[in-house]
């Protein structure tokens, strides 16, 4: 199989500061892949040199069967990219954005009427055609750049941050129609802060600093955490959090709402049975062992440092 992004290495610096530092990937085509990470760890500076824009300090990038920085004038024909920041005319119609749209991709008139046609209604637009995009909501214009950056029937689209100004029931639609685009044989490369958009991906890397610091299916990442999740219910969980972090086996402990959520190390066999007899937790009203969430990943593999937004939709 020939991935649809291969890279090996790949590093840029920015004088003596290191924005990614020496990261391997590879995506499978027709899949969804994710960055998450927290603001500044290095998301966009990959995109952009995956997308041919931006040129490695070093390493090396195949992406599409073609060689990057060699080949990236031919690479950006078959690839969609719509940037974190809303790239397209506030003072021109929706209409008028996606026929500039398409003259930049040289589609020809009649073909480009089509296709805008059905962009329209695909992402729910028709009635907006004659609005100014400036006018529109974050959901809508969301909807817009995503036509525009799929306009031209790419392979592979890149999506930095689509969904940051985006209510959760207009996140959820969006999710559905990159899972439409996958369907239909695109490869899609999104970044996220959101730990529930990075659980619908089908693969995805943690980045923090720079670096990566693991990848996998969310399911293989939960799985292969090197800890367990247990919940407890006790008085005075903030003191009893003090305790249980200062033991070695204890990796993280995080309150929510009424309970404390620990994260134990793999060391530990049976820890829910471990936190049970522990003198500290003589006064708990419930310990239970609990599935892991991806946000539990997070905290093992960045040690808690990121501070990625947890959100549900
Ligand atoms: N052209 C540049 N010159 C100097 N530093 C840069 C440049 N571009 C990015 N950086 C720095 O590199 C680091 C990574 O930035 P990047 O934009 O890739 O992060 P990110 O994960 O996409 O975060 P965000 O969501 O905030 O965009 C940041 O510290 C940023 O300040």
């Amino acid at each position: 199989m020939e991935w649809a992004i291969e890279a090996r290495g790949l590093t840029r610096r920015f004088g003596d500061f290191t924005a990614v530092d020496d990261v391997d990937l590879q995506v499978a085509p027709g899949t969804i892949y994710g960055f998450l990470g927290p603001n500044g760890c290095g998301k966009t500076t990959t995109i952009r040199m995956l997308t041919g824009l931006l040129t490695p300090s070093v390493g090396e990038a195949t992406v599409l069967g073609l060689k990057l920085p060699q080949q990236a004038e031919a690479l950006k024909r078959q690839i969609g990219y719509m940037t974190q920041k809303f790239s397209l005319y506030e003072d021109l119609t929706v209409l008028e954005n996606l026929r500039f749209v398409a003259r930049i991709y040289s589609l020809p008139y009649r073909e480009g009427r089509r296709r805008i046609d059905q962009l329209l209604s695909i992402y729910g637009l028709t009635e907006n055609a004659n609005q100014r995009a400036g006018s529109m909501s974050g959901g809508q214009r969301q909807r817009l750049a995503l036509a525009a950056a799929v306009i031209h029937q790419p392979r592979l689209l890149f999506l930095d941050e689509p969904t940051s100004a985006v209510d959760p029931e207009n996140r959820r639609e969006f999710w559905e129609q990159l899972f439409d685009l996958c369907d239909q044989g695109t490869s899609i490369l999104v970044s996220t802060h959101y730990m529930d958009e990075a659980e619908r991906c089908h693969r995805l890397a943690i980045l923090e600093r720079g670096q990566k610091r693991a990848d996998g299916s969310p399911e293989g990442l939960m799985d292969n955490m090197g800890a367990k999740v247990v919940e407890v219910a006790a008085p005075d969980l903030r003191a009893l959090k003090q305790q249980l972090v200062a033991r070695p086996e204890v990796t993280s402990a995080a309150q929510l709402g009424a309970r404390l959520r620990v994260l134990v190390s793999d060391q530990v066999n049976d820890p829910a049975s471990w936190l049970r007899q522990l003198p500290e937790l003589a006064g708990a009203n419930a310990i239970e062992a609990v599935r892991p969430s991806l946000e539990d990943v997070f905290v093992t593999c960045t040690g808690g440092r990121g501070g990625a937004s947890h959100a549900k939709s």
